[in-house]
C-alpha cells in the first residue's frame, strides 16, 4: 500500500513519519532525498552552481541551504529554476527506490511517501491514500520560530510559497490535525495506521 503523506512547512509531517515508522510503515522522505541529490560532488549539486553561481556553496563546497532557501523563497522564479533542477532527480531516486523495494518483496508493507508538495505537483492521485497533517498558520510560525531560529517573516514566506490549507484538505483521506500535545498527535496517527492497515482497535493511549 503506498500512502502519500503531506502537510505544510512544520505542520509536523516529518514527527507523524516518524510515529509510523515506529507502528511498522517503511517511510521514504522527500526532504531527504532532496538533500542527497544536491550533495557536495554530485552533478545535481554542479548543476545549481551553474545555474546560481558558486555564491550558493560554502567554504566547505556543501549547498548553503540557509542561503538558497533566503532567496527561493523570496523570488517564485527562482524557486522554480531550483525545483526544475532538483525535482526530476527526485523522481528518479524514488523509482529506484519502489523498484528495489519491489525486488525485496517488500510491497505487502505500508510505504508511505513524505512529500510536501505533493498537492502542489498535482500527484496525490497516484497514491493509494493521501494522510494530511493540518495546523493553523499562526500554529506553524511559532514552531519556526521557537525550534528553527528563523525570524517571522522567513516562516511566512515558505508559507506562501506553499498550497493554502484548504488546498491540502481537498486531497485528503485522512486529516491529522496537529495543533494539541505530542501525546494527543501519536493517538491520533495509531487511529489513522489502523485504519490504513485494516485493524480496527481502539487506538491504544
Ligand atoms: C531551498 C532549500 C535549499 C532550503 O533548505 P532548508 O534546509 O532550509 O529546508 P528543507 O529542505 O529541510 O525543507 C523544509 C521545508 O521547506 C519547505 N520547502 C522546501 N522546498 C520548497 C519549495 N520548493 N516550495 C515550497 N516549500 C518548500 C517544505 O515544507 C519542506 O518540508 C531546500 O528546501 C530545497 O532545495 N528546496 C527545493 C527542493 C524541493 O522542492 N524540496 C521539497 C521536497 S522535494
Ligand atoms: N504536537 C506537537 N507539539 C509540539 N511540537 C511539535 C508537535 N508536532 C511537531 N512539533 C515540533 O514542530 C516542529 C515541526 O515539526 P516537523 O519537523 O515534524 O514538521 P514538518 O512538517 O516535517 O516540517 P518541514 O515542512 O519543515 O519538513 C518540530 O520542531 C517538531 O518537533
Amino acid at each position: 500500500m503506498r500512502v502519500g503523506l503531506t502537510g505544510g512547512v512544520a505542520s509536523g509531517k516529518s514527527t507523524v513519519a516518524a510515529i509510523l515508522a515506529e507502528l511498522g510503515a517503511v517511510v521514504v522522505d522527500a526532504d531527504q532525498l532532496a538533500r542527497e541529490v544536491v550533495a557536495r560532488g554530485t552533478p545535481g549539486l554542479a548543476r545549481v552552481v551553474e545555474d546560481f553561481g558558486p555564491a550558493v556553496l560554502t567554504p566547505e563546497g556543501d549547498l548553503d541551504r540557509a542561503h538558497v532557501g533566503s532567496i527561493v523563497f523570496n523570488d517564485e522564479a527562482a524557486r522554480r529554476r531550483l525545483e526544475a533542477i532538483v525535482h526530476p532527480l527526485v523522481f528518479e531516486r524514488y523509482a529506484e527506490i519502489e523498484a528495489a523495494a519491489e525486488a525485496d518483496g517488500e510491497t505487502d508493507r505500508v510505504v508511505v511517501h513524505d512529500i510536501p508538495l505533493l498537492t502542489e505537483t498535482g500527484r496525490a492521485g497516484e497514491f493509494d491514500a493521501v494522510v494530511v497533517v493540518d495546523a493553523a498558520d499562526d500554529v506553524r510560525v511559532e514552531r519556526m520560530v521557537r525550534d528553527r531560529g528563523w525570524t517571522r517573516e522567513d516562516a511566512a514566506a515558505r508559507i506562501a510559497a506553499q498550497a493554502t490549507r484548504e488546498e491540502r484538505l481537498a486531497v485528503a483521506t485522512h486529516v491529522v490535525v496537529n495543533e494539541g500535545g505530542r501525546e494527543a498527535l501519536r493517538a491520533r496517527v495509531v487511529e489513522v495506521f489502523g485504519d490504513l492497515t485494516g485493524d480496527q482497535r481502539e487506538p491504544t493511549p
